[in-house]
């Protein structure tokens, strides 16, 4: 995806992201049915099935089954084009703000597809927080950054003190800005900027955590701290991250997605099967730099 092309809708999309949900009404409740399982071990949380998603006329993604393990982190591979994004934006509904896309095919979240009627996507979005690959905080302080979607929730002040300082203990940037936390959230680093920006997304308690190459505007170092922190992240949230870095998909990730030309996911096992020995050629030959 080219920045321009969700730039323009993320604040809308985090402002309701972080809006309050109607308790009861958000169609991902009791009802869902149970999800997949996978080995003993894991639970499979997220689940495409022979889904397509389609620009106008032009197919995005085809036919493609992917089964996402719950408390894992998932890369998604593959050359430019090839639909990882729109993967990634089908997950939480942000492809709903683009009007010429549309999505068939199912996509389930804890056993419910999201794209039922009954589903609220902006609660949906509360579960499946998002981080892109610009580091985007709001104009305001850091504290209110963070605070912003739990003081629409009604918490009180107490409350919301709390939370922001585990959202930034997690997004293991509290250390350096709990002596700042009025200062604007702007003034901050670019790697700072992103970990708050990841604070903001865990704020709300989410499920998932959806990047979409979190660190590739970042240097070396704050690339270094975001790769840290998401293998942090993924003992208590599921982790989906797009990244055109294969050495990063291969330190960070469990299992690795590869989508080819057309919008084929051609493979998707763990990351050092993925990058050892792949099945198929055509991801030997993408991962080994012959094409891409
Ligand atoms: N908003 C949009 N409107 C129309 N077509 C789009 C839109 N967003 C993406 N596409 C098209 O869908 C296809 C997949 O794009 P997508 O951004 O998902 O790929 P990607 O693998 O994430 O690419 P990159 O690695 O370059 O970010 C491309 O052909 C792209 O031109």
């Amino acid at each position: 995806m080219t920045q321009d092309s969700t730039t323009s809708t993320e604040n809308e999309q985090l402002d309701g992201q972080q809006a309050t949900p109607t308790p009861g009404t958000d169609g991902l409740g009791e009802e869902a049915d149970e999800p997949s399982q996978g080995t003993d071990t894991e639970r499979v949380l997220l689940e495409a099935r022979d889904l397509d998603v389609y620009y106008g006329d032009d197919q995005a993604l085809q036919s493609v089954d992917l089964p996402i393990p719950e408390k894992q982190v998932t890369a998604l591979i593959g050359p430019s084009g090839c639909g990882k994004s729109t993967f990634l934006r089908s997950v939480n509904r942000m492809n709903d703000l683009i009007d010429i896309c549309r999505v068939e095919g199912d996509l389930e979240f804890d056993g419910k597809n999201v794209y039922d009627d009954d589903v609220d996507p902006v609660a949906l979005r509360r579960k499946i927080g998002m981080v892109f690959q610009q580091p985007n905080p709001f104009p305001k302080s850091i504290y209110d950054n963070v605070a912003y979607g739990l003081r629409v929730q009604g918490e009180d002040d107490g409350d919301v003190d709390e939370q922001v300082q585990n959202a930034l203990e997690q997004a293991a940037l509290w250390d350096e800005v709990k002596d700042q936390l009025d200062s604007s959230g702007l003034d901050l680093s670019g790697g700072q900027q992103q970990r708050l920006c990841i604070a903001r997304a865990i704020a709300p308690d989410p499920e998932v955590i959806l990047m979409d190459e979190p660190a590739s505007a970042l240097d070396p170092v704050a690339t270094s701290k975001i790769e840290d922190l998401i293998s942090d992240l993924a003992e208590d949230y599921t982790v989906v991250i797009v990244t055109h870095n294969m050495q990063q998909a291969a330190r960070i990730s469990d299992r690795t997605a590869v989508f080819l030309t057309g919008g084929n996911l051609v493979e998707f096992d763990e990351t050092a099967k993925i990058f050892e020995n792949p099945e198929s050629d055509r991801v030997e030959d993408y991962i080994t730099g012959k094409f891409g």
